[in-house]
């Protein structure tokens, strides 16, 4: 298992911190190679972290936001991970970034025909970014899925061992398809960092580090990762 643990005292505190050093990570980048890879999830809990993030001063124009996992619904659709990010993270100094969410618009889609195209050309138009992600901000369900790995799902075998940037799955515990970043992608990143907030998140959590299983999805980052995953836990 490779993670760095990072303890705050609370949820403000969390998104504070947590902000600076992404931003500090995202400076570095652009000094070494002019631009950076910022890969955030969606949910509900980012948000505090988004308003702070928008707030850092650095060099936005050269970054490109893209998501870890969307679910498949139009972009103005409240469950939309993209509508999330246009509105808390896109903003103040971070209106500057380039966005490039998995697809811009998703007319009359029916999953059961359409998953496949739509996964192809979100890899053809992800697929000449400079890789590897700079940072990539996971998010964690309390079923120990991350990204739209979820346990157990049609899609999963693909999404963990693909060497494509992105796949589908279809949760069936979780509404909508999905498109996700695939493991190997994420494994990839030169930083992956995981905010976790309350006892509950943090229980699954202690459970993913005793051995990775395809059950817990979170587990096959912790223990597969080359590089540490920061883990930052607030009460
Ligand atoms: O469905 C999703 O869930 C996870 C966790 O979300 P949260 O509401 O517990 O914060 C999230 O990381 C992922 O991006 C999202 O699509």
């Amino acid at each position: 298992m490779n993670i760095a643990l990072h303890r705050c005292p609370d949820a403000a505190n969390l998104a504070q911190t947590l902000a600076a050093d992404i931003a500090q990570r995202l400076r570095s980048a652009v000094a070494e190679r002019g631009q950076a890879l910022l890969a955030v999830s969606g949910g509900t809990s980012p948000v505090p972290l988004f308003q702070q993030l928008s707030q850092q001063v650095l060099p936005w124009a050269q970054v490109t936001v893209l998501l870890v996992d969307e679910r498949c619904v139009p972009p103005d659709h409240p469950d939309s991970n993209s509508a999330l990010v246009r509105q808390h993270l896109l903003q103040g100094e971070a209106a500057a970034a380039r966005w490039l969410p998995f697809f811009d618009a998703l007319p009359h889609f029916d999953a059961d025909t359409d998953l496949p195209t739509l996964t192809a050309t979100a890899n053809q138009r992800l697929q000449s970014l400079a890789w590897p992600l700079d940072v990539a901000v996971l998010g964690m369900g309390e079923d120990g899925h991350t990204a739209s790995l979820f346990p157990h799902a049609p899609g999963l075998e693909v999404a963990l061992s693909s060497t494509d940037p992105v796949a589908w799955t279809r949760p069936g515990t979780a509404p909508h398809a999905r498109l996700t970043l695939t493991l190997p992608t994420l494994l990839a990143a030169r930083c992956l960092v995981l905010p976790l907030q309350g006892q509950v998140k943090q229980a699954v959590f202690q459970r993913a580090c005793v051995a990775p299983t395809a059950d817990l999805p979170i587990s096959l980052v912790i223990h597969r990762s080359p590089s540490p995953v920061h883990v930052w836990t607030a009460p």
